[in-house]
């Protein structure tokens, strides 16, 4: 197998499209509600259609949910809300359908992927589906160790590629990107704090389920240790990743860039997934375009990631639970966007009006 270069990915992917951009913009002028009048629905519809390519913009038929799951020895520090090792347990139940995003999905009608990558329970206890692409059982503990080694980096980021190839190849028209892990958050926390050279206690959030202020005090300072071990690895991505991201957040990374190449928009959860988009910017700067900021989770360092990418959140619920529940809520709000792009009519002469005096 060829080594991975990530340097690839920034020639490969492309801008959306401008100049159709442009033809949505005009289009949109003819429309006979004034522009202006919906808001950021104009410019989300605009954004959509310069990803597909097509004005009038395409309604999203063929959504989908992919979730990269992992666990994280971090967790072990005390540093979430949930046990350590949990992850498999929390991915059961998003199949089963008892997580939001679960819900969420079946009252949108759209079917969720889940990838294991990294948890840390026996592949027996999971659902077939999930299997195929786990590198390790738990992520490294970062304040003191790798989280991966740099092979187990490459073979996770490959998967994230092949898993958007998957899903570019049988249609899937926008992906809701979200992960599934314990522990996660203060990796992402890391990467967050690594790429934008701020300090720990800049990005330390609470996590899906709050934790109290001792255990924010050891998630920060398991953040500063990380740090310190990702400062000197910041000019390799890959590198970065298998340092102190862990196998979900790499393949997320992977995922993203290579949908990015694919053309295939994708809408971002919550920290996690913008911290790996954070990472997926550096290795090409391009490729935020092709990416759409759900919602505002609430936890410091999505702020962050995002205000570094210029991605402005369309929804404020302070949805923090991930697993891509937070992005799922944006769906509806970019399938009107594409609604009223292509079916508002454009407005004709005024009959009332009398006809231009013909030229003599
Ligand atoms: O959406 C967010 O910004 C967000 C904030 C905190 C936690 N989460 C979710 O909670 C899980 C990991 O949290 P933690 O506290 O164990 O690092 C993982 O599934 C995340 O997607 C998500
Ligand atoms: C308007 C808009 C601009 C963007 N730039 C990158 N992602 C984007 C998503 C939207 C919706």
């Amino acid at each position: 197998m060829s080594s991975l270069n990530l340097d690839d990915f920034t020639d490969l992917i492309e801008r959306p499209d401008g100049g159709v951009r442009r033809d949505a913009e005009a289009r949109r002028e003819r429309q006979a509600v004034p522009p202006g009048a919906l808001g950021r629905l104009d410019e989300l519809g605009e954004w959509l259609a310069a990803a597909q390519s097509a004005v009038p913009v395409r309604p999203v038929e063929k959504p989908r949910v992919v979730l990269f799951a992992g666990d994280h020895k971090v967790a072990e520090l005390g540093v979430s809300a949930r046990p350590a090792g949990g992850a498999g347990d929390l991915v059961r139940e998003v199949l089963e359908g008892g997580r939001p995003v679960s819900v969420l999905a079946r009252r949108l009608g759209v079917p969720v992927r889940v990838v294991d990558m990294a948890l840390d329970c026996d592949p027996e206890s999971l659902p077939a589906e999930v299997a195929g692409h786990r590198v390790r059982r738990g992520g490294g503990r970062i304040d003191i160790e790798d989280a991966l080694t740099l092979e187990e980096a490459e073979a996770a980021f490959r998967a994230g590629v092949a898993v958007a190839d998957e899903e570019a190849d049988s249609g899937t028209d926008l992906v809701v990107l979200g992960d599934v892990s314990v522990g996660g958050t203060t990796a992402a926390g890391v990467l967050v704090a690594a790429l934008c050279g701020t300090d720990a206690s800049v990005v330390t959030g609470r996590g899906g389920l709050p934790i109290d202020d001792l255990a924010w005090m050891r998630k920060c300072a398991a953040i500063r240790d990380g740090l310190r071990r990702a400062r000197p690895v910041l000019g390799d991505q890959l590198r970065l990743l298998a340092t102190v991201g862990g196998a979900d957040l790499t393949a997320m990374t992977g995922f993203l860039l290579q949908s990015a190449v694919r053309k295939v928009p994708v809408v971002l959860d919550g920290v996690v997934t913008a911290a790996c988009a954070l990472v997926g910017q550096r290795v090409a700067f391009r490729a935020p375009d092709w990416w759409l900021a759900s919602h505002d989770s609430g936890e410091p360092g999505q702020a962050k990631a995002l205000d570094r990418m210029a991605l402005e959140p369309l929804l404020s619920q302070g949805v923090r639970v991930g697993e891509g529940a937070g992005g799922l809520l944006a769906l509806p709000v970019v399938q009107a966007a594409a609604a009223l792009a292509a079916e508002l009519p454009e407005a004709t002469d005024d009959p009332e009006e009398p006809a231009p005096a013909p030229v003599a």
